[in-house]
């Protein structure tokens, strides 16, 4: 299961930069001993390295090198030396002449020394017969350095080899892709793969950057992690590294009471599933109690379909936040199926409201409509929400909480990372805007994005299961960035699990081999071994 999750791979923090940082860093780098040339010189190494994967021992093997203008075109000289010295014909195009290069590319250029061609010379191959075509395409036309939307014979050449079924290695990024957003400006390559230096960029996973960059390959060109530490990042990608030693880990001597009680607020009858499935899936992420608190009229179809998951109805009259102290009911996940109307609004209040004795919630997770009710009517709730609060809404329900952050808002510029950002910062809360780049925003400007999505975890009732496996690990008492992230890459990895013609119900079935994982035997108690009677 290690290898399933490439758990290894991702055993510590893993940073992102965007271009603007990582030149900072490569400037720390330099500073601190080692020249940019030799830093060039490891970046077109691992450029070559990857191709020479991709060509392996064919006869023949042909690569057209695309080089722009800057350090990213640099990369491409050093790798088309190095694989032409590993025998493949490697074709060298230009954008721009020659002379004009400077700096450290200059300087990998005059190490080239076969023939330079005009890169309209590239678009002229692309339009040729199969059988002419190279093997492989290397893109370093930009790299960290784009500044503005591709043009001219650059996105001509673009635009063709995505019309074809080029193998593509870009280099730091797809040309086009803006490092920093995961946006096209003007047009991107689609690469089969792209190798990056020192760490990843918030632009390789979100989309539709992550779809272009296509294998993502990390490569340590010797940038010395006090230079990027020192740039005190605070964007990461979503991986066991950032947030395991926060993970909830059963105590062999603990009880359920140590692992917290979750409450999961029921709608109607009629619509109880999706409470259902968050309940289920907080159990299985480990909560050590789970009640479903509804209206005596649900209670029954929620009985008959509950058995590990308690039901307590509140009675007419009733406070529910007094049961749920009365049950120490600590955390409480509301919003899948309850209702937007009046009366939805007034069961969440009455959840939400501080008890008449006991302790108050510490955990609370607003999912689906509960994120409606507060975007819509959010007096009384906003200031009920304790300070573990993780809002988990979608694209539809973001813009209805924070308008102008919407991703169609008039004149939005800003990325989905910076608008999750923003959106924590203003909220004062944890915010999960879901999709196949889920982010996960701290108020303290903390960001996490997801690498593992499978594309078939997009399916009814897969966001209610989420809610429940956050509530589950807050309930643990996990912090709430901590336990957002974990609940959403333990998610995906559920979907991986699970695999094509995943339904909901499944997920929470699939958390076990997950949650295994993770704290492999850390569970058990210590070994008893009946050792043999050993000679005097
Ligand atoms: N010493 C360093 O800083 C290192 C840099 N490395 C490479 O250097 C790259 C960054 O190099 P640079 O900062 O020189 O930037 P780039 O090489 O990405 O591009 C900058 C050049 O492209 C031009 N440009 C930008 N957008 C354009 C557009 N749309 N159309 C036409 N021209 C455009 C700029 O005017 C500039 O001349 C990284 O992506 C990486 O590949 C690596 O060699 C590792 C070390
Ligand atoms: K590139």
């Amino acid at each position: 299961m290690q290898e399933l999750f490439g758990l290894d791979d991702w055993a510590a923090p893993v940073p992102l930069l965007t271009p603007r940082e990582m030149g900072q860093a490569d400037a720390a780098a330099i500073a601190a001993g080692t020249p940019g040339t030799v830093l060039m010189a490891r970046a077109g190494r691992a450029v070559a390295d990857a191709v020479l994967r991709r060509l392996g021992h064919r006869q023949g093997r042909r690569a057209a090198v695309l080089c722009g203008p800057g350090n990213n075109g640099g990369d491409g000289f050093v790798a088309a030396r190095l694989l032409a010295e590993e025998g493949v014909e490697a074709t060298v195009y230009l954008l721009g002449a020659r002379g004009d290069l400077g700096g450290d590319a200059a300087d990998a250029a005059r190490q080239w020394l076969g023939e330079v061609h005009p890169l309209q010379a590239a678009l002229d191959l692309a339009g040729l017969d199969e059988a002419s075509q190279p093997h492989v395409w290397i893109d370093a036309l930009f790299g960290a350095g784009l500044s503005r939307p591709l043009e001219g014979v650059a996105r001509r050449l673009v635009e063709a080899l995505d019309a074809s079924d080029a193998d593509i290695v870009a280099v730091d990024v797809p040309s086009g892709l803006d490092g920093a957003t995961g946006e096209v400006r003007g047009a991107a390559a689609r690469a089969v793969e792209t190798v990056t230096f020192a760490t990843l960029k918030p632009g390789h996973l979100l989309y539709p950057g992550r779809a272009l960059c296509g294998a993502l390959t990390v490569a340590d060109i010797g940038i010395p992690e006090a230079a990027v530490t020192g740039l005190a990042p605070k964007a990461f990608a979503n991986a066991p590294g950032l947030w395991r030693g926060a993970f909830p880990v059963p105590e062999a001597a603990g009880h359920k009471y140590t692992r917290g009680h979750l409450g999961v607020l029921s709608g109607p009858a009629v619509q109880s599933g999706a409470a259902r499935l968050a309940a289920r899936g907080a159990l299985r992420a480990g909560a050590g109690l789970v009640s479903m608190i509804c209206a005596p009229s649900a209670a029954m179809v929620l009985a008959s379909h509950l058995t590990a998951v308690m039901v307590k109805p509140v009675r007419a009259g009733e406070a529910a936040a007094n049961l749920m102290a009365r049950h120490r009911i600590s955390t409480l996940v509301a919003g899948p199926g309850l209702g937007t109307d009046e009366s939805a609004r007034e069961r969440l209040l009455a959840a939400l409201a501080a008890p008449a004795e006991g302790e108050g919630l510490t955990g609370l997770v607003l999912d689906a409509d509960a994120l409606t009710l507060l975007a819509e009517r959010g007096e009384g709730i906003a200031d009920r929400m304790p300070p573990r609060t993780v809002l988990t809404p979608h694209e539809g329900e973001f813009a209805r909480l924070v308008p102008d952050l919407g991703l169609q808002a008039a004149g939005q510029r800003l990325s989905r990372l910076d608008r999750a950002r923003t959106a924590a910062e203003r909220l004062g809360s944890v915010v999960l805007l879901k999709g196949p780049d889920t982010v996960v925003a701290a108020p303290d400007g903390r960001t996490a994005i997801a690498a593992n999505a499978p594309a078939w975890l997009a399916t009814a009732g897969s966001g209610d299961v989420l809610a429940g496996i956050v509530g589950g690990l807050l309930a643990q008492g996990m912090p709430a960035f901590e336990a957002a992230c974990a609940a959403a890459w333990m998610h995906g990895a559920a979907a991986e699990v699970c695999g094509p013609g995943l339904i909901a119900e499944d997920l929470p079935e699939a958390l076990p081999q997950v949650a295994a994982a993770l704290i492999g035997d850390a569970g058990l108690p210590p070994p008893i071994h009946l050792a043999p009677a050993s000679e005097p």
